[in-house]
């Protein structure tokens, strides 16, 4: 793998402890004397000079760059270049409220239908209305398979969505292959892979059937990438094949428990059978398509269900090898922000290659007098997350060298 100009200032993804830094940091009286042109000074002075200067002035900038969420006062007011939809874990059931596996939250089975349709009208009254919307999956909830309800469900959750004026891009989550399998879901209106598109001369770029994932360009130079966070997975998969036996091998590797979705007592407690990881083709399709985004001076979204960044999630809710796909990220220079969900508390993070990571509150958990949505607006020189409800607005910067010029 051949590394992008990312790679020259960028730590090795397992994070030594100079590089951590926790959204509920406060920053000290040296950092909070720099500016953000220091910072960016101080980033570039870092890719020169040696390895233990570089950590120690990378620590410093990464204490003054800013995880807080942002009031709309501080958001831009000029036009974006377009602007796209973000939702997460509807869950949808035809039943009564119920709780989380813990017992902790609350979650809202039939109003989040409701929370879906009061998203679309919002989306639908935009003055620019989004180029799309990306759901990052967990449409419908596992209970459905439990009551035999998982067609008919997922059946007004997408006749819902066709009130949406913009294309919707479906994520595969885990309650998917509760409720369907693989096969099925291919076959059905969650796969959105006809809205992909095509780049000529470059068939490296086509993704396998072997995986769902595809990539899109909604706008010229903006490409949008969908990965397959249970390419590698025990649910929805026959277990006589190749790929079941290769998953329960590795989740068991790391799981010892007889309930694999236990994370008790683990020292990787994402490995767990709700969660899954990316094969090795489907990395290697990702470096090819950021390689070719990196050539082509392209900005990046990525959409998945399963965060990567630890930071930006719990220590449960990653992809089995979340290292490995941050290495491929880390390694090119074109990608702006990596947006997931699955853990319904929602989190953000911006690494130390600056890639911002959004972990988008889930549907399920959110009371019927708030929201969780957002819109983010696209902008030459950074993106901007207007969240509803319990959903934070961002704003995610690019990195200084690398502004987008159309
Ligand atoms: N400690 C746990 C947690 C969960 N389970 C079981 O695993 C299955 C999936 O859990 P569930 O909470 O339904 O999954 P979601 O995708 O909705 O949420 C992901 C995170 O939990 C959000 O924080 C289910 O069968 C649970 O009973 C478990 O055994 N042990």
């Amino acid at each position: 793998m051949s590394l992008g100009d990312r790679a020259s200032f960028c730590p090795a993804p397992r994070l030594p402890a100079p590089f951590r830094f926790s959204r509920k940091s406060s920053g000290t009286a040296l950092s909070a004397s720099l500016d953000g042109v220091t910072a960016a000074f101080l980033v570039v002075r870092a890719a020169l000079v040696s390895q233990p200067a570089r950590r120690f002035i990378l620590g410093i900038c990464l204490e003054v760059m800013d995880d807080e969420p942002k009031p709309a006062t501080q958001l831009h007011n000029s036009e974006p270049l377009f602007s796209f939809g973000v939702i997460a874990d509807i869950q949808y059931a035809d039943l009564e409220d119920g709780y989380n596996f813990q017992r902790s939250r609350r979650r809202y089975y039939r109003h989040s239908l409701l929370h879906l349709q009061g998203a679309i009208e919002e989306w639908n009254r935009e003055s620019t209305s989004p180029c799309c919307v990306l759901q990052l999956g967990d449409l419908v909830d596992g209970y459905n398979a439990q009551h035999n309800t998982s067609e008919t469900s997922l059946g007004h959750v997408l006749s819902t969505f066709q009130m949406l004026q913009a294309p919707v891009h479906h994520v595969w989550g885990n309650h998917e292959f509760y409720n369907f399998s693989r096969d099925y879901l291919g076959n059905s209106k969650l796969n959105t892979k006809f809205l992909q598109d095509q780049i000529a001369h470059h068939p490296e770029t086509t993704p396998s059937d072997n995986y769902y994932a595809y990539h899109f360009v909604p706008f010229p130079k903006f490409r949008f990438i969908l990965l397959d966070g249970y390419d590698l997975s025990v649910l929805g998969v026959e277990q006589s094949s190749l790929k079941y036996q290769q998953s329960l091998k590795m989740l068991k590797e790391h799981n010892p428990n007889t309930e694999l979705n236990s994370p008790k007592g683990l020292s990787k407690p994402h490995f767990v059978k709700f969660n899954g990881g990316f094969s090795q083709e489907q990395l290697n399709w990702l470096n090819e398509v950021l390689t070719f985004s990196d050539k082509n001076q392209e900005k990046v979204v990525i959409a998945s269900h399963i965060p990567v960044y630890p930071e930006a999630s719990d220590t449960v809710c990653l992809a089995w090898n979340y290292e490995d796909a941050l290495a491929v990220i880390w390694s090119h220079k074109c990608v702006v922000c990596f947006i997931s969900g699955h853990t319904h508390d929602g989190g953000y993070s911006e690494d130390p290659c600056g890639v911002h990571h959004v972990n988008i509150e889930g549907v399920i958990e959110t009371a019927p007098d708030s929201q969780a949505f957002g819109t983010v607006y696209v902008y030459p020189e950074k993106m901007i997350l207007k969240g509803r409800g319990r959903v934070p607005s961002r704003i995610m910067n690019y990195m200084k060298d690398i502004a987008f010029h159309p």
